[in-house]
């Protein structure tokens, strides 16, 4: 387990990451979002025990995680661009991971190169982006990290190799309770990857969900009245997130449960009555709203 603790970074008198308090337990796959500048590097190093944060702790298993190497062992980050020694190959960078990290596996390692089928023997600077971050991806799950800090990390990967990639990192979570924590710009890309998601902004965490409690707690609804007056009167029994009409159709998103949003509804025997799913982009648009935000600017 990750506890972060009013976790503050303050780079020339300003706060990068401030008073930053969140969980992350073993085996979680959590995503942080945000727009440019929120302070999502600067936390994830901070985690990774690379920033001394001014003020606040952060600890792994209850033991603090900077300039604690014995922690550091079972910590990997993967930085937005990939970083390798000058003139190194995957055989040499290899070496120097199994060097350092004792959780270093040489049977998975090997396992792993059916997979990425990349020359080992090739300096990596002469590797495409994508291929660099294969490499990346590669030499950070042979070392068999309890934790697994990525930022950006998907970026420059074909279609093919993101879902092989994706599906090595459940696998990791499933056989090994491997704890995940991942930077993205993109909702939809984490959607199908995280089972958490907070969302920074200026330095804040603004939001912060599971995403089964979210999703089983949001819901569309379009309903056409036959008779308007109904509207209002629904509009104060229920928690409505956002509201609008497209012609005769009335479009709510609401918070609660499903079945007790649908009985409010049904009651006044309504021409049309769809009760719809929610992308987490939506949901996250409409909670950022009810908590005072505009999500636009920060989400997309
Ligand atoms: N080494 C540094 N020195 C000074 N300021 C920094 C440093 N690193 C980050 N900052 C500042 O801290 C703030 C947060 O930056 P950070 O890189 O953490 O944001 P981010 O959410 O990862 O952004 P992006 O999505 O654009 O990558 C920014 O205002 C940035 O200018």
């Amino acid at each position: 387990m990750i506890e972060i603790r009013g976790v503050s970074k303050i780079f020339q008198g300003e706060k990068a990451v401030d008073g930053i308090s969140l969980t992350v337990h073993k085996g979680a796959i959590y995503g942080l979002l945000g727009s440019n500048g929120a302070g999502k590097t600067t936390l994830l190093k901070t985690l990774a025990g690379i920033y001394r944060p001014e003020e606040g702790t952060v600890k792994f298993e209850g033991k603090p995680v900077f300039e604690n190497p014995e922690v550091k062992q079972r910590i990997i980050f993967m930085p937005d661009s990939p970083y390798f020694f000058p003139q190194a190959s995957i055989k040499s960078m290899a070496a120097f991971y199994r060097s350092i990290y004792p959780g270093w596996n040489e049977a998975h390692f090997q396992e792993l190169g059916k997979m990425f089928r990349l020359d080992t023997g090739r300096k990596l600077s002469r590797f495409s982006k994508g291929m660099q971050r294969q490499a990346s991806f590669w030499l950070a799950l042979s070392c068999s990290p309890d934790v697994l800090i990525m930022d950006e990390p998907i970026d420059g990967l074909d279609p093919v190799m993101r879902r092989q990639i994706k599906n090595l990192l459940f696998q990791e979570v499933a056989e090994r309770g491997m704890t995940v924590i991942i930077s993205s710009h993109n909702l939809r890309e984490i959607e199908d990857l995280c089972d958490h998601v907070g969302i920074m902004h200026g330095g804040k965490m603004l939001v912060e969900k599971d995403l089964d409690d979210l999703k089983a707690d949001t819901h569309k609804v379009q309903v056409a009245f036959r008779d308007e007056r109904h509207a209002s009167v629904l509009t104060a029994k229920l928690q409505i997130l956002h509201q609008e009409q497209r012609g005769s159709v009335n479009l709510y998103i609401v918070k609660g449960d499903r079945e007790r949003i649908g009985q409010a509804f049904r009651v006044y025997d309504p021409y049309v009555l769809d009760l719809l799913p929610l992308t987490l982009e939506e949901i996250f648009i409409y909670e950022m709203g009810d908590a005072g935000y505009d999500a636009q600017p920060i989400l997309l």
